[in-house]
């Protein structure tokens, strides 16, 4: 089955968008604490998760001890959950088979996300794997992203539209290619983006707004992040209750967009 094929199939099944960033900041415990703190996360929201994201920057931080972590993570998630892992890579093509191989074939997740500032070759590494998925960045939730992704080039196209084509060029092969779009900017720019899968960051701590993305009716499986509305809302509920609420908007607002 292909990566998009999966993400399809997980969204019907759950009737759920809400991709659940895992991004662990040790606390009073320690990074000991830690692994029991992702389990609890993962126990009490996977039934209400399209798709979880570790970032890696958040296990790199924990030293060689996350990276066990990590990988301990990754061998106990439950099967039905498609995992991103939030990478953000970038390097020359030779390079780049060795950080696919890492991803892939070693810790067997499913999607991952790449920087595509390096070019075509950069991410072709990551394109013959038969089930896989990648993410490059589009435009990115931060205020930077109109640094350079939103800039227009002299022929009209955004600067961002050279990442999707990338993406089109990719076409037919093995690997899904999709776009990382964050809700804070996504307005005016989801009309020029293909079809492909959406990863969605900006909900929650970042204040993004759902309504222009479920606005544009949409048929790829976009899956929409939160991390820290989740982790570290501090409401008083529970990891699971949180899961079931930022699904519910979620499905709320796509409804109230037909409506
Ligand atoms: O454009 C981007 C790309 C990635 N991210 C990552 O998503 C989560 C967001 O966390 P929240 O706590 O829900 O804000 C985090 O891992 C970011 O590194 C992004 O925010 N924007």
């Amino acid at each position: 089955m292909r990566y998009r094929e999966r993400l399809q199939a997980r969204i019907a099944a759950t009737g759920s968008r809400l991709c659940v960033g895992l991004d662990p900041r040790p606390g009073e415990g320690g990074i000991e604490a830690v692994p029991d703190f992702l389990k609890r996360v993962v126990d009490e929201t996977w039934e209400k998760a399209a798709a979880f994201k570790p970032n890696m920057a958040y296990f790199e931080a924990m030293g060689l001890r996350g990276i066990e972590i990590l990988e301990k993570l990754l061998g106990e998630m439950p099967s039905e959950v498609p995992v991103i892992l939030d990478a953000k890579r970038s390097d020359i093509g030779e390079t780049q088979k060795y950080y696919a191989h890492s991803y892939f074939a070693h810790w067997k997740v499913d999607a991952v996300t790449l920087n595509p500032f390096l070019g075509y070759d950069s991410i072709e590494p990551f394109l013959g794997w038969e089930g896989k998925g990648i993410y490059l960045l589009a435009v990115t939730s931060n205020a930077g992203s109109a640094d350079f992704q939103r800039q227009t080039l002299a022929d009209g196209r955004s600067v961002f539209e050279l990442v999707t084509a990338l993406g089109e060029r990719a076409k037919g092969l093995p690997t899904d290619v999709g776009y990382v779009v964050g809700l804070t900017n996504a307005s005016g720019v989801l009309a020029k983006i293909p079809d492909a899968p959406l990863l969605v960051p900006g909900l929650g701590a970042q204040g993004g707004d759902l309504a222009s993305l479920a606005a544009a009716a949409r048929t790829a499986p976009d899956v929409i992040n939160v991390s820290r509305g989740i982790l570290y809302a501090d409401d008083g509920s529970s990891y699971g209750e949180r899961a079931v609420s930022w699904a519910a908007r979620i499905s709320q607002a796509y409804e109230e967009a037909v409506a």
